[in-house]
């Protein structure tokens, strides 16, 4: 195969990448070897494709469309509408029902892995360009990428950054589709762009979906990071084992260190996993334990942020993290070694942890005159939930009253779980809705409250999240920290009603107005 360079000019028009008249223009026998290729009819036509598409709502006039097997519906249902709307190459592994005379059909076994392959080569192996930091794990993923992303920009550096919140490239907010890690194409497109516009980093979120689903194939990794690994996705992944292994495969596409939690027993896991597997690579680990190369100690968390000490070898330095809670100090470690693997000085790393941004929706203090607190938490997860209230625990002076709920058609097994730790962690909770999606909201708050009842009678439900709200706010006391869960940054709620549009801080706030809370 001939090795294809970067296109010349990308240009990103919201929805597609394309490539400029003056890039240089491939056909499909640039895109696939003749070994991914099964069988092909009308080879002989070679006419320059134009963009890589994988929904046929985003095809143009000689694009190469590849259908996919879904969860939702299959990709071959859609090869007509490609081909009215100009797909001029098919990539496609069912036999289909019609072939048109002036359109190239390639048949291949694995359409969705091979994806990544074709938009890797069509966007001139972006990966390859630019430094990529992955960062893996249950929690503290976008947390993580915001802290080093604000480290390098601190020592200069143009980044972007693909995560759950949104991706950006330099200063340019890009929306990210709802995706943490977009499909196989858009991140190649993506990448392409950040090359392109300059950037020397890419610091990303790796979500186990995307890596179990090929998302990130043919994706360089120079640098992979393992937060933690706690239960969730199990209604994805089935096992923990497997959603191990999904989380395990960032790190068999990298290439110069993985840096890993060592406190967590999944990151020691990993470790001996890399080792076998991939012996040559570096591997440089984090905690309090006597073991990790980077060794954390001396955690101080108060309301004003956390100090600690981080000592490696000789050095040994104390760190100030304008953030709360002891979580995110883990988070800030381990993009603290990804940084110092890059070079950056230790100047620059105190100076952007001291002014660390704060990150939506997470451990975000909202703004109000009241005598109490209120913190809106992304939290979501068993084990996010009770670092966040134990961690609140620790900084308040009165009350902890916690306000959350699970998701509908999700991992049934959170709920038993986030009910008991609410019930043993906070002083208080109000049990209300979060996404419930085609269930029903009180069923799900009947799981919950199944694990609450028998440990504590401190605790109402109320399936309206904002009579929830309205619940916990008007029964604050001085001193009292209500936290809202689950939600964080998000802008909808999602119930068997539809998608309205629901966003927690605003919510806050317009109660606090609405029933003259601290009038
Ligand atoms: C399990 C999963 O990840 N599914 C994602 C996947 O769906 P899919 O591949 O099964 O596609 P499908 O909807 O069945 O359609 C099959 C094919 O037909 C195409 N199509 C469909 C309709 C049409 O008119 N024309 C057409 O060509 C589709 O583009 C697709 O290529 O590809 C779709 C298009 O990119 C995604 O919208 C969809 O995300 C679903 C909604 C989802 O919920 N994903 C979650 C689980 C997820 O990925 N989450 C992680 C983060 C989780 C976390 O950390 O909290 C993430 O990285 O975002
Ligand atoms: N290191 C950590 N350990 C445990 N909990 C954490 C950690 N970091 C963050 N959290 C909790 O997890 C929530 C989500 O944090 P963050 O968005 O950084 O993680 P994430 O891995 O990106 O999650 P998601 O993929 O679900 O978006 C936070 O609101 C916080 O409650």
């Amino acid at each position: 195969m001939r090795p294809v360079d970067a296109r010349a000019q990308l240009r990103y028009n919201g929805t597609n990448f394309k490539c400029d008249d003056e890039g240089e223009k491939m056909n499909y026998r640039d895109l696939l070897t003749e070994e991914e290729i099964l069988e092909v009819r009308n080879g002989d036509r070679t006419e320059a494709i134009t963009d890589v598409a994988y929904d046929s709502r985003r095809v143009g006039p000689g694009a190469m469309f590849v259908a996919i097997f879904g969860f939702a519906t299959d990709g071959h249902r859609f090869v007509e509408a490609a081909i009215e709307q100009g797909a001029a190459v098919i990539v496609h592994q069912a036999d289909l029902a019609r072939y048109h005379d002036d359109v190239v059909y390639l048949k291949v076994t694995d359409c969705r892995r091979l994806l990544g392959h074709i938009a890797s080569r069509f966007f001139g192996h972006p990966s390859e360009k630019i430094t990529v930091t992955g960062i893996t794990g249950t929690n503290g993923k976008t947390s993580s990428t915001y802290f080093l992303t604000g480290i390098l920009r601190a020592a200069g550096k143009k980044c972007a950054r693909m995560g759950t919140i949104d991706n950006q490239i330099g200063d340019a907010v890009l929306d990210n589709k709802g995706r943490t890690t977009s499909e196989s194409r858009d991140t190649q497109a993506f990448i392409a762009e950040a090359v392109a516009a300059g950037c020397s980093d890419l610091v990303m979120e790796a979500s186990s979906q995307a890596l179990d689903l090929d998302r990130l194939t043919d994706v360089h990794f120079d640098y992979a990071l393992f937060t933690n690994l706690t239960q969730d996705h199990l209604d994805y992944h089935k096992t923990f084992e497997a959603y191990f292994e999904a989380k395990a495969r960032l790190f068999d596409q990298t290439e110069k260190a993985a840096i890993i939690n060592r406190d967590d027993p999944w990151g020691r896991k990993l470790i001996n996993r890399i080792r076998e597997r991939h012996p040559k690579l570096k591997i440089i680990t984090y905690g309090e334990d006597p073991a990790a190369d980077y060794r954390l100690s001396a955690v101080d968390c108060t309301t004003g942020g956390s100090t600690f000490t981080l000592q490696a070898g000789d050095e040994k330095e104390t760190i100030f993290l304008d953030v709360l809670g002891r979580f995110m100090v883990y988070n800030a470690v381990g993009t603290i070694i990804a940084a110092r693997e890059q070079g950056i000085d230790w100047a620059a790393i105190k100076a952007a942890l001291a002014d660390a941004p704060v990150v939506e929706g997470r451990m975000e203090r909202i703004k109000t005159n009241l005598d109490f607190d209120i913190v809106v938490d992304y939290a979501h997860t068993p084990d996010a939930l009770e670092n966040l209230l134990k961690t609140v625990k620790e900084l308040a002076r009165g009350r902890v009253i916690a306000v959350f709920g699970c998701g509908g058609d999700r991992d049934h097994g959170k709920r038993p779980l986030m009910g008991a730790i609410a019930a043993k962690e906070a002083d208080f909770s109000v049990l209300t809705s979060d996404n419930s999606r085609s269930e029903d909201p009180e069923a799900i708050l009947d799981d919950i409250e199944a694990a609450v009842r028998p440990i504590t009678d401190q605790y109402t439900r109320i399936a309206d999240r904002r009579e929830a709200t309205v619940y916990a706010l008007t029964h604050a006391r001085k001193d009292d920290v209500v936290i809202f869960a689950g939600k964080g940054h998000e802008k909808t709620e999602t119930s068997r009603n539809g998608v309205r549009p629901y966003y927690e801080k605003a919510v806050i706030l317009d109660v606090i107005e609405q029933e003259k809370i601290g009038k």
